[in-house]
Formats: structure tokens, C-alpha cells, sequence
């Protein structure tokens, strides 16, 4: 098992070859929590669209390692097929390349921090802190049908391994998402609706307080009829449908 000193070791490796500019600039980061087929990537998918972040899929990351043929492919395999936590080293290199490369600076963390070790780590090297932590709550049942039914060939989507990653989840995954709730930092969302009224609840969350309070003045305006001002025009209907 990786310990933060390594993880913290390995990236100032990183640092030293990549020069230290882009690596000092703080991103702006939302970690995306919650169980196995509670809807991260689906969500995470209509955010980017929206909303203009880089989607990081911490396990799209790890699997594209084995397929690269990386020396770390065949543990990365095993830890999967058992549903285990990958050392945080490997998976911080991993998304810290991933951020660098994007251009972009601001992210959508998915599935990682993983456990206690996982984010103290992460926090550690990139001396960043998430924004807040966007947590999808499904139950277990729910979660369970959508992933038998997920048909893409994951090598994880078996009812085996599903009840260990479930497992994994509730033991060590969940202490992460308290730990952040304690410092008032947890955006819960009901995840066991339809996709699309997931969406609402995720949008109601990245949409800042003073665009909700404009959009209720127009919505209000519009009810009695009111002049409705140009600026107001404009914005009620490009965040309308
Ligand atoms: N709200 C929803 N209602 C019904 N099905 C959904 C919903 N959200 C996602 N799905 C479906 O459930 C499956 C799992 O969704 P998704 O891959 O987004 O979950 P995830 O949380 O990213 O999973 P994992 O952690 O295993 O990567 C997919 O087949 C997806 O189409
Ligand atoms: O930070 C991470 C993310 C993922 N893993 C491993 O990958 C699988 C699949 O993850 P998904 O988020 O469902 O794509 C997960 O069960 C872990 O084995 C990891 O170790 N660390």
C-alpha cells in the first residue's frame, strides 16, 4: 500500500520534469462521490456540456494505464478485478498529468478520493482543497441493477465483484464523504431518480445564488406581466428551454 510520502515524492518527480508554471497555478476542483453506478459518469457528462469543466474519471484513468501496457498495468488490473483501491501514487500522477494536459482549470473529480489515504495524499501533493464535493446518494438496489445492466464489457460489472466494490464503498470511500461533510463542504444529490431529474438537482448546485435569484425575478416579472428588461430578456431565455 502507497503512503502519502510516496505519492508526494512521486510528483515532485513529475514537477521537476514538466517545469513548475502550470504546476503552481491552483485549479478549481469538485470532487464527484458516490457509490458504483450511482450515475457519476452520466452526470459528470452533462456538467462538461453545461457548465464547461474537464471531466476526470479517476478509474477511466487506471484503465487506460493497463491498456497503454504501462508497468503498473497488471496490479492496476488485479486491484480492479477485486474491486481494491489502487495506491494513491499511481492514480494522483495519473490525474495530475491528465489536469496539466487538459488546458482546462477547472475539474470534475469522478471516483477519487477513494478512501482517507486517497485524499490526504491528493491534498497533499496538490496542496489543493475540492470547492465542494458533489455526492450522488442511490441505493444499493438501484446501484446494483444499473451496473448488471451496464453492458460495457467492464470487467468489474459482475455480481461478484460489484458486492466487493460495494463493500469498499461503505467502509472506506464514505469516511471520505463525511470527512468533507463535517467542514460544511457536501452537495448531496438524490441519485436514485430519472437521469434527468438527477440533472435538475446538479444544476440547481453549480448555478450560483445571484443567477437563481435573477431567474426567480424573471420568472416572477413574467407571472404579472412586468416590462421585462433586455438583460433579463436575454438571460431568461438562454436559461430556459
Ligand atoms: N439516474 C439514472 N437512472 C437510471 N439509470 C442510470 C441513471 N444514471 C446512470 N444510469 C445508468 O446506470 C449505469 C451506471 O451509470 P454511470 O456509469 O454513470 O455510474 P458511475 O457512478 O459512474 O459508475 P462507476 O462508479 O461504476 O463508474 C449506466 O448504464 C447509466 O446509463
Ligand atoms: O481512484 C480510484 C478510482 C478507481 N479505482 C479502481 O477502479 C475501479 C473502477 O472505478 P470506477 O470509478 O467504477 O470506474 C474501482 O473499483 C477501483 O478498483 C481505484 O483504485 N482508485
Amino acid at each position: 500500500m502507497g503512503t502519502v510520502g510516496d505519492a508526494v515524492a512521486a510528483t515532485a518527480t513529475i514537477k521537476e520534469q514538466n517545469g513548475n508554471n502550470s504546476a503552481d497555478k491552483k485549479p478549481t476542483v469538485i470532487f464527484v462521490l458516490g457509490g458504483p453506478g450511482s450515475g457519476k459518469g452520466t452526470q459528470c457528462a452533462n456538467i462538461v456540456k453545461f457548465f464547461g469543466y474537464t471531466h476526470l474519471s479517476a478509474g477511466d484513468l487506471l484503465r487506460a494505464e493497463i491498456k497503454s501496457g504501462s508497468e503498473n498495468g497488471t496490479m492496476i488490473q488485479n486491484m480492479i478485478k477485486e474491486g481494491k483501491i489502487v495506491p494513491s501514487e499511481v492514480t494522483i500522477k495519473l490525474l495530475q498529468k491528465a489536469m496539466q494536459e487538459s488546458g482546462n482549470d477547472k475539474f470534475l473529480i469522478d471516483g477519487f478520493p477513494r478512501n482517507e489515504e486517497n485524499r490526504a495524499a491528493f491534498e497533499a501533493v496538490t496542496k489543493t482543497e475540492p470547492e465542494f464535493v458533489l455526492f450522488f446518494d442511490c441505493p444499493e438496489e438501484e446501484m446494483e441493477r444499473r451496473l448488471l445492466g451496464r453492458n460495457q464489457g467492464r470487467e468489474d460489472d459482475n455480481i461478484d465483484t460489484i458486492r466487493k466494490r460495494f463493500k469498499v464503498f461503505l467502509e472506506s470511500s464514505l469516511p471520505v464523504v463525511e470527512y468533507y461533510n463535517a467542514k460544511g463542504k457536501v452537495r448531496k444529490i438524490d441519485a436514485g431518480k430519472p437521469v434527468e431529474e438527477v440533472f435538475e438537482a446538479v444544476k440547481s448546485i453549480f448555478t450560483p445564488k445571484d443567477e437563481k435569484v435573477k431567474h426567480r425575478l424573471c420568472y416572477l416579472l413574467g407571472i404579472q406581466g412586468t416590462v421585462v428588461k433586455s438583460e433579463c430578456r436575454t438571460w431568461y431565455t438562454e436559461n430556459t428551454d
